[in-house]
This record gives structure tokens, sequence and C-alpha cells, in this order.
């Protein structure tokens, strides 16, 4: 990070993880040479008409386990059919059926994985029911049941098959969309107003994608396996060609030819072997890329609060009486708060004073476990509180934006800086991708970034920690938002960029007449840019004052205590140790 927030080198960063899954995966020759012998399966299968003239299932009793010639170029086998012809039909039966299986293991698995991995409460709940049920079914007597009592057909079995999979599909991708949807960068495009639709297709997918692609290969890989053992033991119609049903012949003629042994063992074991091969290398190529699970803010269960009471004009946020529970644990504890329009309210606290968990009330976005009630959060006039999601989410990013703290992990490292920027504008201004394109890169120049369309076809691996935050500065007013939400917008920045940040927000500020609440821990900060500040301990505010009045006379001594600590140099953010006394509001 420099403070002339220059672009970092591409080369010591590591390349999004999409373009370097594809890039790696090729580069490994391993992963080259499974996908060769794939490849060459599916092809001399597909062209088994052109590559043979005897069909696989026409058995000719002269043909007895025939030796090599060039009529039959791998022998006759033990009822006279082909040897060759059976190999190259029976590789479309084995490559159709995990094909199947594949298919459908996905079709049941993963839309459920994704449903009950992003959403959860009762529908995850019911579909983890339902998948250990299955799991606990044992899959090859209901394999042979199936194909006793309902179809001989391998294909119908590979069906089956996919459905008793589909339990690993949906656990693999509940798991990874999990991960995903704690990601900053989720939680910053929900704080952008971007709908669910959205966030599953631009952030969830391209996550779930690659381990997608391992599993699938290993289910591949497992039904041709399972395939092939049931026609060995000789289940499946007599007119199917198949590899199992080739080695099951063979073995029936082991000591008279056994090299019959040799044709469909070969051609199962290499297809096996390279889908496993290639799922291997794919998750090699992966690397350290699984994504990074940070701290979890969600849509909350929101209870309904007091009608909006009559408020003055100039009013953009009341909060009243805000409560935020866990169980039994109260850490936000009756928070009284206002801000008016173009006022910078600075919320200061030490580290668990509660500070965040109040903007996030704000913003809509604690955990589900959250219990929030509050007597007013009413914004611009409308009770937060009475919302229903599409109603918070048109709501934010438009109404209100949000700068977070650590700029990098709230940016998706799988998209250019600019579609990240264009995406929210073009849903809540209605702009044309090129009007939003333009918007975005006299954005870019207004927040200081030296070369914006260089940074605008930059990912987020490319650009510096202070370069992100200008991002995300400009991307949160990027709608035109009436209310700012800071949460310590410079902490995680050098400190030369930190003023340089500071002033920028304090500019936009004024020249926008937006409301800000700026969550601190540093009255450095607060004196900078603040109007007004508002003092957290404990979960409830012990004093609000004009900015002036708190540095020239604090009212409380926990901010007294603060401030001294702040002018020490002395661990603003740790727990600082207050005398025991009762909590007292002070109220300009
Ligand atoms: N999901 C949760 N479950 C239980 N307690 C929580 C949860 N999230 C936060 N808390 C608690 O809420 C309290 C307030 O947290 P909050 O993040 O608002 O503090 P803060 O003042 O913003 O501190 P910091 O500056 O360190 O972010 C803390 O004690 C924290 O442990």
């Amino acid at each position: 990070m420099t403070p002339v927030d220059s672009v970092a080198p591409a080369a010591s960063a590591a390349a999004p993880e999409r373009d370097r899954l594809l890039r790696r995966s090729l580069r490994d020759p391993v992963a080259v040479v499974c996908l060769l012998v794939l490849a060459l399966v599916i092809a001399v299968s597909l062209g088994a008409p052109l590559l043979t003239d005897h069909a696989p299932d026409r058995s000719v009793l002269a043909d007895t386990l025939a030796p090599m010639s060039a009529t039959h170029p791998l022998g006759g086998d033990g009822v006279g059919r082909d040897v060759l012809s059976r190999l190259l039909y029976g590789g479309r039966t084995s490559l159709l059926g995990g094909t199947l299986a594949v298919l459908v293991a996905f079709a049941v698995g993963a839309p459920l994985g994704l449903v009950s991995g992003f959403y959860r409460g009762w529908f995850d709940a019911v579909a983890g029911w339902t998948v250990n049920v299955i799991m606990a079914v044992p899959a090859i007597i209901v394999m042979f049941v199936v194909m006793a009592a309902v179809s001989q057909d391998l294909n119908v079995a590979m069906i089956v098959l996919g459905v008793i999979m589909a339990p690993m599909v949906f656990r693999l991708i509940r798991a990874s969309v999990l991960a995903v949807r704690e990601e900053l960068y989720v939680d910053a495009a929900r704080v952008s107003g971007l709908g669910d639709a959205r966030i599953i297709r631009r952030h969830v997918l391209p996550v779930v994608i690659a381990p997608s692609v391992i599993q699938a290969t290993q289910v591949f890989a497992v039904a041709i396996g399972i395939q092939a053992g049931l026609a060995f033991l000789g289940l499946g119609k007599a007119s199917q060609a198949s590899w199992g049903a080739m080695l099951g012949d063979a073995f029936t003629n082991v000591y008279n030819a056994p090299v019959l042994l040799v044709w469909p063992g070969a051609a199962m074991g290499l297809t096996i072997l390279a889908s496993s091969m290639l799922g291997n290398a794919v998750r090699d190529a992966l690397g350290t890329a699984e994504p990074r699970v940070v701290r979890r803010r969600e849509p909350v269960a929101r209870k309904a609060a007091a009608a909006v009471a009559e408020l003055p004009a100039d009013r953009l946020l009341t909060v009243e009486g805000l409560r935020v529970a866990y169980g039994e644990k109260t850490v936000v504890d009756g928070v009284n708060l206002t801000v008016a329009r173009g006022e910078v309210l600075g919320l200061v606290g030490e580290s668990g004073s509660g500070k965040s968990q109040t903007a996030f009330s704000v913003l809509g976005l604690l955990p589900y476990e959250a219990g929030v009630t509050a007597d007013h959060l009413v914004f611009d006039g409308k009770e937060l509180l009475a919302l229903d999601l599409a109603a918070l989410n048109a709501l934010r990013g438009r109404g209100i934006g949000y700068i977070p703290q650590e700029p990098m992990s709230n940016l998706d490292p799988c998209f250019r800086i600019g579609s990240q920027l264009v995406e929210p504008m073009r849903k809540h201004l209605g702009l044309s991708r090129a009007e939003a394109r333009t918007k975005a890169l006299d954005l870019l120049e207004r927040v200081g970034i030296p070369d914006p369309e260089r940074v605008f076809r930059s990912y987020p691996h490319q650009i510096s920690g202070g370069m992100a935050q200008r991002v995300l500065i400009a991307g949160a007013v990027s709608c035109d938002p009436q209310l700012l939400i800071a949460d310590e917008p410079t902490t995680a920045l050098d400190v030369t960029v930190q003023a340089e940040v500071l002033d920028l927000m304090r500019s936009l500020q004024q020249e926008r007449h937006m409301g800000m609440i700026l969550v601190t821990h540093d009255f450095g900060v607060v004196a900078d840019i603040c109007d007004r500040v508002a003092v957290m301990q404990k979960g409830r505010i012990v004093e609000t004052a004009p900015a002036r009045q708190i540095f020239a006379s604090p009212g409380h001594a926990y901010t007294r205590m603060l401030l001294d600590s702040t002018l020490e140099g002395g661990p603003a953010r740790g727990a600082l140790h207050v005398p025991s006394k009762p909590v007292k509001e002070v109220t300009s």
C-alpha cells in the first residue's frame, strides 16, 4: 500500500480464481493427458459405426474365442461376438451411464445445496434431513432392486445412482455457498442493494463451479465403476454392450482366453483413472483459492416497530430505543441517536461497545440470530424495521451507502473493478452499460484515482489497499445516497493514506450534502471530520455532544478516559478500565 495509491505490480498478485483455475489446469501435463484420454474414449465410442462393421451383439458360432485377425482385430468373445465392436459400443454405455449419473446428481443436489446454503432456515433443515435419509439407504441394494423389479436397462440404474449420489453434491455445494455468503464482498453487494438472484449469479456461482467440476469427475468415475459391476454380475440387457458385461464374459473364459480381460479392463481403468486424475488436477489448480470464511452478517429477522412519529423535516435518521440481543446477551441496549441531512455523526467507543452492531442495525445486516427491536428506526420518513427485504434492498446503496473497514475483502476477487461499480448503478439508477461506465470513470477520477481507465479494467488484487478504499468510496456514493455509513473506514490503511481518504470523504459529504455516521475508535478522526459525536460504552450511548464540546469539556468520565487514552497514544481499541460508576446519559 503506498500513499500515491499506485497500481500494484500484477506479477506479485494472484490471478483471479476462475482464470487461474483454467490456466493452471491446462498447464498441468497430467490434466492435459487426462483430457486427451477422455477425448479419445469419447471419440472412438461415438465413432464406433465408422470404426467397425460388426454389430456388438451379433453372435457367430464359428467366431467363438476367435484369435485376433484382420476381420476381428481383437478377436471373438466366448459366444462369437466381435470384441472390438463390443469394446467401442460398450464405451458408449459407460460414458452415457456416467454422464446420466452426473447430470441427475447435479440436477437434484446443486439447486438444493444452493438454496439451503444461501437461505438456510427451515429449508436447510428439511433438505438436511432428507439428504441424511437418502444417505442412510444402502445404495447397492437399491440398485439391485431397481434392476430386478423396475428395468433391466443400465441407464435407468445410473439415473437412480444419480439420485443416490445427489446428497454428496448437495453437501459440497451447500458448504461452498455457506463459506462464500460470509464473505464481506457479499455483504457489500447486499449493502449496495443487489437482490439475491444477482448476488447468487455474480458472487456465489463462480465460487461453486470449481468444486463442482471436481465432484462431477468423481461421480462420473464412480458411476462407470458401479455400472460395470452391475453388468459384470449379469444385470442389464443382454443386447446392451458394456465393459462390465465384457469382463463377465472374459471371466468365464479366463483359462482359455485370458486376453479377453485386458481390453475392457484397460478401457475401464483408463477412463476411470483419467476422470479421477482430472478432478485431482483441478483441485490442485485451485490451490489456496478456497473461500475465506470471515464474519457473517445477513438480513435480520426484524420485529415490527411502532409507527413513525412526527419528525423534524431536516432529520435524516432517527434511532430510538434500539436494542440488539443474542439470546441472553444484550449488545446494544436502548440506543438513541439522530443524523440530520448534511451532518456527520461520529460513533465512538472502545472495541466491543456496540458501534458496528448499531450501524449494521440501520443497514439491516445483522445475523438471523440477532434479536433487533427499536421504538423507531426511521430513515428519510421510512420505518426501516417495517420494510420487507425487497424494499430494504432498494434502499441500500440508493438511499444508504456503506464504506467498510477492510477494502480488499469487500471487493469480489473474481470481477474487475469496473463491473463491480457499474452493476449497482445499472440496477438502482437504471443507467445503460455505457452510461454507468462513464459515470464510474468520472467517480474514479473524483475519488483521486490517477488512471481511472486502468483501474476500471483491473481486478482487486491489482490495486493497493488505499486505492481499493477509494474505489469503495466511489461505489458507496455512486447511487447518490443521502446517508453514508462508514465503519472504521481508515483503520486498515496506512497513516498517510488515512488522511487523504478522510479528506476525500469529507469533501464528498459536503458537496453532496450527505448525512454520515462515522464509526470509529479514533478521536483524531472525529476531530477531522465530525460535527457531532455519540460516545458508546457497553451497548449504550453515554454522551452525545457537538465535536468541539466533546474536546473542550467532555461530560462523561468514560469520554474523558477515551480522550485521554487517545491523547496519550494509548490503546484506544483495547478494553479501557473505567471506574465502576453508573452510566449516565449526557445529551447536548
Ligand atoms: N453474532 C454475534 N453473537 C454474539 N455476540 C456478538 C455477535 N456479533 C457481535 N457480538 C458482540 O456484540 C458486541 C458489540 O460488537 P460490535 O462489533 O458492535 O463492537 P464495536 O464497538 O463495533 O467494536 P469494534 O470496534 O471492535 O468493531 C461485542 O461484545 C461482540 O462480541
